[in-house]
């Protein structure tokens, strides 16, 4: 009875028509996975632009790519949340964390979060964000035959999971007790179970009756998920020991009236002072804000996360080695900048404005986060006077907001400086989201920014980048969903050195 009078009042928008029980319209996708992009794209191409109609399975979902209808989905405070049946299949990796609570829960971690990611805390990164992304680079420069393809990515999770332990864990991988090649070896076994888990995440999606928990756990895919999720739990549990121990030793040195790491240092400093990290402060903290589980889930949560900057970092290479114009102007502007001397890491970051814009129009053409979803709790109206019923699927599908010609004029056209000031302004403030808009926000939109200036600062200075195989043209990129967007055979460049 829901089923239907939810059918009736999604039947003024369009969209397939007849919604098979239990497939919903899911056939209209069903196909190799190489295909998901292409097959969702031909969908809108044949009902949007406006809002389309679509049942995911038994789920009724309307997908949105134009500003004006999803400004109020994603400004809304009250009427919307988190989907749970969508999102529930991302639990088991990722945790049940900020990204996936809603409502109360979910007000007191990001109040908890929040000051982890408070702009003064994040000034404090950036000489961490600098001196890993120039060892990066070397790396890369001394791993990488000059001139072999290869997919960039494939080196990039390991990257910044080691940042962000660093960073908001507290835990330098460089002076830890553990061998090097056994962090290493810990690091890439998560990398590559996280790999898989956002794939399968996406196939249980658009596969919905994958979505019943009680049929995933007797499919191979289930036993494969387990698996997975054993694998973070042990990468937590470590992250969570070797912090109690340093907390431990930490209290010990306090009481014994002994200087601790980094009280006494000040502003430009390329380490983090440790008591300021996410999980210092949830570890220590004496109002028992979260519980230890809570904690743990949401460690889970910011590791998951970390792809999002990685395919980023990824995508920006591969337009990098695509606009060799747009890479030497990036690389002049990079090298002006290390000229200058008296500045603080930070403030080298903050002066490679044309990077940055690099940076925004890569993540405009390739917002990695393409789809995310809400669910309404009531009835919401759009601009157009179209009605969106309550219990309805919002789907934000940001890859076209993105593209909206009305917008931005040859949408496909890479050109950083449309993120000139003078042409930002009189900008509809939801034609560009790529960490989402509203109170539900990306909480690392800036951890991310300032991570991703320093990596590509860093490879610019030493290394130039070319098309590596599959990706010479524009026209060429296979691009695709699952959980992120990527490039279906890898985001393959070419390295070599500058000189
Ligand atoms: C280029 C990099 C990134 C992009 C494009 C990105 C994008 C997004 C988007 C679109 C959302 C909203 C998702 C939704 O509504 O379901 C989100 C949420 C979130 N992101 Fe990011 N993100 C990035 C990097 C990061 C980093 C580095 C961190 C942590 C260090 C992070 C932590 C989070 C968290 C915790 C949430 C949930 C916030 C909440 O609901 O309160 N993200 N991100």
């Amino acid at each position: 009875v829901d089923k239907a009078r939810r059918t009736s009042k999604l039947s003024h928008l369009p969209g397939p028509a007849y919604p098979l029980p239990i497939f919903g319209h899911v056939v209209h996708m069903l196909g190799p996975r190489e295909g998901y992009m292409r097959r969702g794209m031909a969908l809108w191409t044949l009902y949007g632009p406006g809002p389309v109609k679509f049942w995911l399975g038994e789920v009724p979902t309307v997908t949105l790519t134009r500003p004006e209808d999803v400004e109020p989905v994603l400004s809304s405070q009250s009427e919307v949340d988190k989907h749970d049946m969508l999102y529930s299949a991302t639990l088991g990796f990722f945790g049940n964390g900020l990204l996936t609570l809603n409502g109360k829960a979910w007000l007191a971690h990001r109040r908890a979060l929040t000051p982890a990611f408070h702009f003064r805390i994040l000034d404090r990164y950036a000489g961490v964000f600098t001196r890993r992304a120039a060892a990066f680079a070397a790396q890369l420069g001394t791993e990488v035959p000059a001139g072999q393809s290869f997919n960039i990515m494939s080196k990039m999770g390991a990257f910044v999971i080691g940042s962000l332990m660093e960073t908001a864990f507290g835990i330098n991988p460089d002076l830890s007790d553990t061998p090097r090649s056994e962090q290493s070896e810990q690091l890439h076994q998560l990398v590559r179970a996280a790999d898989e888990t956002y794939d399968m995440i996406a196939y249980r999606i658009l596969h919905p009756w994958l979505l019943a928990e009680r049929l995933f756990k007797l499919s191979a895919l289930g036993r494969r998920s387990r698996q997975h999720e054993a694998t973070i739990a042990k990468f937590v549990q470590h992250v969570i020991e070797v912090k109690r121990a340093q907390l431990q030793h930490r209290a010990a040195a306090v009481a014994r009236g002994e200087q601790v790491n980094g009280d006494d240092r000040d502003d430009d400093d390329d380490s983090v002072r440790e008591k300021f990290t996410f999980l210092d402060m949830a570890l220590s903290s004496k109002n028992n804000v979260m519980s230890d589980s809570e904690i743990i889930q949401e460690v889970r949560t910011l590791i998951a996360v970390q792809q999002t900057t990685a395919s980023t970092i990824s995508f920006i290479m591969v337009m990098l080695a695509l606009h060799p114009e747009v890479q030497e102007r990036a690389r002049a502007e990079v090298r002006e900048v290390n000229a200058i001397g008296g500045l603080s890491m930070l403030e080298r970051l903050k002066r490679l404005k044309y990077v940055e814009r690099v940076i925004k129009e890569t993540l405009r053409l390739f917002p990695v986060t393409t789809f995310f979803a809400r669910k309404l709790k009531k009835e919401m109206l759009l601009p157009d006077q179209k009605t969106l019923p309550a219990g309805v699927t919002v789907i934000v599908f940001m890859y076209l907001v993105h593209r909206d010609p009305r917008h931005w004029p040859l949408p496909e056209e890479f050109d950083p400086d449309r993120f000139l000031p003078e042409r930002c302004s009189g900008r509809h403030p939801y034609s560009y989201a790529p960490f989402s808009a509203g109170p539900r926000n990306c909480i690392g939109q800036r951890y991310a920014m300032l991570q991703m200036t320093a990596v590509v600062a860093a490879i610019l200075a030493r290394l130039r980048v070319r098309p590596g195989e599959g990706c010479e043209t524009r026209a060429a990129l296979r691009v695709n969903a699952d959980l992120f967007l990527k490039i279906e055979g890898g985001f393959n460049v070419r390295l070599e050195p500058v000189t």
